[in-house]
């Protein structure tokens, strides 16, 4: 993308995104680490949008837009969405929230993803959620989610845990080097990850001991 676009999209965005002081967090982690799954229980403990860039992109499919076929096939190749695409879901999306305070879920999934999303909207996330999970786990947990996605299918989860290291594990390491990465060990059932998660979203002087 030119900087000259660039510059007239973050003009045109300006009115959440420069004018009003945005929370965000992403949230990140191998297919099938628990992701979805958490931000549903965060949103209900602490008062966030939940943004999944999945289903977003899924969303768009569905509504027969223009990028719809070339969306469908990156998805069931498990690649990775050219970042003008998502990244405008993201911004309508917060747009119409009216919120101020987003979990944005598998998001930057690489290095142009999350570049892009700091140019167009200047937004730096506070802190970064990543779900640290065994691939073993995660294939057991796809194979069983049973939400009728294309590419919840062995051959394509192989091709999205490659994309995976190759391409999303770099950004983690580039926020973890900032300091701003919070892990979570995702391998455990569902509530002691919560449990975990609560401790990350609460203020160390609110934090009881128990
Ligand atoms: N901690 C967990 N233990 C076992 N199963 C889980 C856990 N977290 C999520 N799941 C299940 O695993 C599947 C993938 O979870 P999901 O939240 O969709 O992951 P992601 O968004 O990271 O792909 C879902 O069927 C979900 O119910
Ligand atoms: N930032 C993103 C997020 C998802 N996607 C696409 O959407 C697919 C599903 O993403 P998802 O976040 O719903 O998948 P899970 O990690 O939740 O299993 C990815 O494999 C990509 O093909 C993308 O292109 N760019
Ligand atoms: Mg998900």
């Amino acid at each position: 993308m030119g900087t000259v676009i660039d510059a007239a999209n973050k003009e045109a965005n300006g009115s959440l995104l420069t004018d009003k002081k945005v929370t965000v967090v992403f949230v990140l982690g191998g297919p099938g680490s628990g992701k979805g799954t958490q931000c549903a229980n965060i949103v209900q403990h602490f008062g966030y949008i939940h943004l999944s860039a999945g289903d977003l992109l899924r969303a768009e499919i569905k509504s027969g837009s223009e990028n719809g076929t070339m969306i469908q096939n990156m998805i069931e190749e498990g690649k990775i969405v050219p970042s003008e695409v998502t990244i405008k879901l993201l911004q309508q999306a917060m747009e119409e929230s009216g919120n101020d305070k987003f979990l944005i879920d598998g998001f930057p999934r690489n290095e142009e993803n999350r570049a892009a999303f700091e140019l167009v909207t200047g937004i730096e996330p506070n802190f970064v959620l990543f779900f640290d999970c065994p691939e073993e786990e995660m294939e057991r947990r796809l194979l069983s989610r049973n939400q009728g996605r294309v590419d919840d299918n062995i051959e394509t989860i192989r091709k999205r845990f490659k994309v995976f290291m190759e391409s999303s594990l770099p950004v983690i390491e580039y926020y973890d080097s900032k300091g701003k990465v919070r892990k979570i060990d995702a391998a455990k059932p569902v509530e002691k990850v919560f449990e975990a998660v609560k401790v990350v979203f609460t203020p160390s002087g609110d934090q009881v001991a128990v």
